[in-house]
């Protein structure tokens, strides 16, 4: 029954997941994300690369889910405009601001190089 547990839960976390991709912000991390995974093909990166890139592109994707649900939750919590709930949303979109930053900084260590040695010459 330990298995069909498992199985229900697997079945929100998709649910989850479809709710995620119904959000704006989300949407343009997903087709970032692909347009990094296309340009990863063209160049013909790594497999450490890959891991790399793999990792941010996730990462990106997690901060941004968590975000979305503390945003539902703050929303359900106090629809009316409340000091410390705008704090909250703040530091969550801050948090999807910090981890977007570092994945665009990441991409250019990996792709700037790349771009000039295999395009230029
Ligand atoms: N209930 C609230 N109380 C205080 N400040 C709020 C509240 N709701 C939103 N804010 C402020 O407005 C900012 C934007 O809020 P929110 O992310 O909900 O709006 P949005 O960007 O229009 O939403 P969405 O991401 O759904 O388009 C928050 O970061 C916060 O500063």
């Amino acid at each position: 029954m330990q298995i069909l547990k498992m199985l229900r839960s697997f079945r929100y976390a998709l649910a989850g997941i479809r709710i995620l991709l119904t959000e704006n912000n989300a949407q343009f991390h997903v087709l970032a994300g692909v347009v990094v995974v296309a340009a990863g093909f063209y160049f013909q990166i790594s497999a450490n690369e890959w891991a790399i890139i793999i990792t941010q592109i996730g990462l990106v994707l997690v901060v941004e889910a968590l975000n979305t649900a503390i945003e539902k939750l703050c929303d359900f919590v106090s629809p009316e405009y409340e000091q410390l709930i705008g704090k909250v949303k703040d530091l969550s979109a801050g948090a999807v601001l910090i981890m977007s930053i570092v994945a665009v900084i990441v991409g250019f260590i990996i792709f700037l190089p790349k771009l000039f040695t295999q395009t230029l010459f």
